[in-house]
């Protein structure tokens, strides 16, 4: 079948690659020509693990391409909305400038009885009012919410293995046909046993903010305790291990720390808040304002840790970041909470040295004053003080001994409760983590 996938970012062009990879003829497009021309090349235009491999292969089989002109999908059967839902600037609510954008100029050349799938995270109301437009130029085209769930640094499994798929389709023969398409679409996944629900697209639109929600609302809950935790000298780690075993409760997302960043969880739970505000029901999302203030108030938190450690000021000491993305296996650093410490450390008078296996690049460019080092050893050359912000696998993994070596004075901030503490302070280092006893 052939396929568009529109907006080829961190959504998109994994979407377009696993879609090739199922078997359908696929096209790629985007408006930015430096990232169709480096998905062209076969460069995936951002860190993702497995993608490289995916695209190499998927453009070599010849059915996967990319363009940033949409007469190249004017033929398509079915065509994937991915393009961006930022935060509007100034305010919580989701910019809708790009959806709107995309699906104007697919309206310019869609096919009758086409397909389009939005996966897009938008505010619910958004299918229904895109639905509306596409039945006065095309009637007998079909719109459908299939919102994904995929996390960055495991996209392309997630994709090709979901947990489930979602559809939100209109009533009637209408959502039927789109229905079959879909199915035929992701035949390979739903042979798998992959659960498929539908449901209406309100629904639908609904299920990706309230899943996105309940995982920041997860992870603030585990925060909170580790707040209290500090206060009590009690052990956070211990005690999401031990809530964790109950079933209903769950380890998953139990990691206390810095929480969460990145492009989706903070301005998705923003967005949800705007959109049921405009909903005439404020107060029902209101627990989402104190998910996010929890959050943001781990990274103060952090920060004055390391000013502690410093002995009250951060003027004129060296301190080494472990970390720069959002999460380790990603480049992307949207919102990311070590960047936002690294950035108060260095505004508090602190030489600040960040360093990433993969995000330098995104974050030189986000924020130009820090300094940055492609090399660990380097960065922890001389440090009053080390903070341990993203755990990737490699800083998970030091060696407290050959640290301990390079650096100045042995302090550890696991702003990830990432390293195990009596290893670290065995090798005489002063260990501290957010939620933990001193
Ligand atoms: N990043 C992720 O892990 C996931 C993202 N989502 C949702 O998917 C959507 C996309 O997110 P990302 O891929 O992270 O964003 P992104 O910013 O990486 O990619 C968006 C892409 O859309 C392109 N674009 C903008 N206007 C366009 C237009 N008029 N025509 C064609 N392309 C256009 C941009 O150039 C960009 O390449 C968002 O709604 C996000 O919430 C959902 C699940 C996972
Ligand atoms: O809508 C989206 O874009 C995606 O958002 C998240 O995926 P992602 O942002 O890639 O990353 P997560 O693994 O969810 O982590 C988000 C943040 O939470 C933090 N986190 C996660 C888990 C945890 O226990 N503790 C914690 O602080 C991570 O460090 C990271 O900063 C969701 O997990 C995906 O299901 C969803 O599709």
């Amino acid at each position: 079948m052939k396929i568009s996938v529109i907006g080829c970012g961190y959504l998109g062009a994994v979407h377009a690659a696993s879609m090739a990879e199922l078997g359908h003829e696929v096209v790629g497009v985007d408006t930015d020509l430096a990232k169709i021309e480096s998905l062209s090349a076969g460069r995936a235009p951002f860190f993702e693990p497995n993608l490289p491999e995916l695209l190499e292969r998927t453009l070599a089989s010849g059915r996967l391409s990319f363009t940033t002109d949409f007469a190249d999908v004017a033929d398509a059967q079915v065509h994937f909305l991915c393009v961006g839902t930022p935060q509007k600037r100034g305010e919580y609510a989701a910019d809708l400038a790009y959806v709107d954008g995309a699906f104007t100029s697919l309206l310019e050349v869609i096919a009758p009885g086409a397909l389009v799938a939005g996966k897009s995270t938008v505010p619910v109301g958004t299918a229904e009012r895109l639905a509306a437009q596409l039945a006065e130029v095309r009637p007998d085209a079909m719109l459908v919410w299939n919102p994904e769930f995929l996390r960055e640094g495991f996209a392309v499994k997630d994709t090709l293995h979901p947990d489930r798929l979602v559809y939100g389709v209109p009533d009637g023969e209408a959502g039927e046909r789109a229905t079959a398409l879909l199915d035929e679409v992701y035949a390979a996944i739903l042979a798998e046993g992959t659960p498929r629900l539908t449901m209406d697209p309100a629904t639908a639109q609904l299920v990706k903010v309230a899943a996105n929600s309940f995982l920041a609302t997860k992870i603030s809950f585990i925060n909170a305790m580790a707040e209290l935790c500090e206060r009590t000298d009690a052990d956070v780690t211990a005690l999401a291990d031990a809530i964790g075993l109950d079933d209903r409760i769950g380890r998953k997302f139990l990691n206390a720390g810095l929480g969460f960043g990145g492009g989706c969880l903070p301005k998705d739970i923003r967005a949800f808040m705007a959109r049921a505000g405009e909903l005439g029901a404020d107060q029902t999302l209101s627990f989402l304002a104190e998910v996010d203030a929890i959050n943001t108030r781990r990274r103060v938190r952090m920060v004055d840790l390391a000013r502690e450690e410093c002995g009250g000021s951060l003027m004129g000491r060296t301190v080494a970041v472990l970390g720069a993305s959002f999460k380790p296996d990603s480049d992307d650093i949207r919102d990311s909470p070590a960047l936002n410490v690294a950035e108060q450390l260095r505004l508090q008078g602190a030489n600040v040295r960040v360093t990433d296996p993969a995000a330098l690049g995104n974050a030189k460019s986000s924020y130009p004053n820090l300094l940055y080092v492609e090399d660990t050893e380097e960065a922890l050359t001389g440090a009053d003080l080390v903070l341990l912000l993203t755990e990737w696998r490699e800083y998970r993994e030091l060696d407290p001994e050959a640290v301990g070596a390079l650096v100045h004075r042995r302090a550890l901030l696991d702003g990830r409760n990432a390293v195990d503490p009596d290893r670290w302070r065995a090798a005489g280092w002063t260990y501290r983590a957010l939620g933990r006893r001193a």
